[in-house]
């Protein structure tokens, strides 16, 4: 391990130094396409300004044959499109891939001063993070950049989660998490057959009533995701990075997709993955704060005046943990206003008054 005065050195000489704090940065949706898939690759610079993250996806859903393809469409992607104000992300093949190692040597020097956050899938503790940490800065030393490249991890095996506090502590580079919960759920041996979201296995069923066990009994289903999530969100919360909710593959089923991003987002993810375009405004919406709760949080802040102590509003106990929590809204509320003028016009109408 790094000592603490270490910490922040560069890796390489010549290598940018790395941020003392990761911004925060709209991220509701981290919209996945394939670059060298024509379609996709040719929706991409429409999609600017319209989704937070655009991420070219090199790993899984990528055929082994197209590798080279995606690679080589991501690079004329990443020098051809000016990406403003959405940030510009790619997800490399695994690090026991063949094709990982030509990932970063294309990439870095073609298009590093446009990526801002790689994604590193499977990965399993902080010597992962350190093979990554210590190639990009000797390729960004290489390739003369002014800023260091963040790096993101998906937690996608049982020892991922397990390693999950070093992996985010293992370098000043970490963005965030994602869950991966397909690779999860294989690894983990799970018995669903799914990318993400509920199983209507997966209950707990409500008591005998008067002891009649052949009666009728109502079931709810339970997530399956939720230890994961709280987990993932803890140890990122501590390490002041970033937890996303991963793929939800049901692309049909949009209500669905909004209740599982929901709970993310309840629970202190701060986005989720979109594979289609449709789910792009399912994120947008579901991690963008409600105008209702805007309106609660402000209420409270000014009720709370210095922020100290308990006073009464609509009924309830409003106290320094409570107007805490109302800052976290408002605080979101204000970074999304500043890069969309919709949610801007929204937030400003809200009017105290009864
Ligand atoms: C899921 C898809 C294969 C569906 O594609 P398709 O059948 O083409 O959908 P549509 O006909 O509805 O598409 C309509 C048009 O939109 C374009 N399109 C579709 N998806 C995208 C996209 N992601 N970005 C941009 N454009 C898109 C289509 O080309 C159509 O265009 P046109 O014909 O001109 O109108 C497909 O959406 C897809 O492949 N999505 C991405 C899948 C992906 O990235 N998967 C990997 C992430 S999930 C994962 O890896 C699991 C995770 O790691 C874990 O372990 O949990
Ligand atoms: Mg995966």
């Amino acid at each position: 391990m790094r000592p603490a005065k270490d910490f922040f050195a560069p890796l390489a000489v010549g290598a940018p130094a790395p941020l003392r704090e990761i911004p925060a940065r709209p991220s509701r949706a981290i919209h996945f396409f394939d670059p060298g898939n024509p379609k996709m690759a040719a929706k991409v610079p429409d999609m600017v300004g319209t989704v937070d993250v655009l991420l070219g996806n090199l790993e899984d859903a990528v055929k082994a044959e197209n590798k080279e393809v995606s690679r080589e469409g991501l690079v004329k992607i990443g020098q051809d499109v000016d990406f403003g104000p959405t940030q510009f992300w790619t997800r490399i093949n695994s690090l026991d891939s063949p094709w990982v190692l030509d990932d970063l040597t294309t990439l870095v020097p073609a298009i590093g001063h446009k990526l801002d956050v790689i994604m590193v899938p499977k990965v399993q503790g902080a010597e992962d993070i350190h093979y990554v940490d210590r190639i990009l800065a000797q390729l960004e030393a290489k390739a003369g950049l002014d800023r260091p490249i963040l790096v993101h991890a998906i937690l996608e095996t049982a020892r991922g989660v397990a390693n999950i506090e070093e992996i985010c502590g293992a370098s000043p580079r970490m963005q965030g998490l994602s869950l991966g919960p397909a690779d999860l759920a294989a690894d983990r041996r799970m018995k669903t057959t799914r990318v993400g979201g509920g199983h209507p296995g997966y209950l707990v069923r409500q008591d005998p009533v008067d002891g009649d066990i052949e009666g009728p009994r109502t079931t709810y289903q339970q997530d399956l995701w939720h230890y994961t999530i709280a987990r993932m969100v803890d140890a990122c919360a501590m390490h002041g990075i970033y937890p996303y909710y991963g793929p939800f593959g049901d692309i049909a089923d949009v209500v669905a997709c909004e209740d599982q991003f929901r709970n993310a987002f309840l629970l202190g993810c701060v986005g989720a993955w979109s594979l289609h375009p449709k789910q792009i405004a399912i994120a947008n919406k579901v991690f963008s704060p409600s105008v209702e709760d805007v309106r609660h949080a402000r209420r409270v802040i000014a009720a709370m005046g210095d922020g100290t102590g308990a006073v009464m509003l609509d009924g309830k106990m409003e106290d320094d943990a409570s107007v805490k929590q109302c800052k976290v809204m408002v605080a979101l509320a204000e970074e999304l206003a500043a890069i969309d003028p919709e949610l801007k016009a929204q937030y400003d109408a809200i009017s105290l008054e009864d």
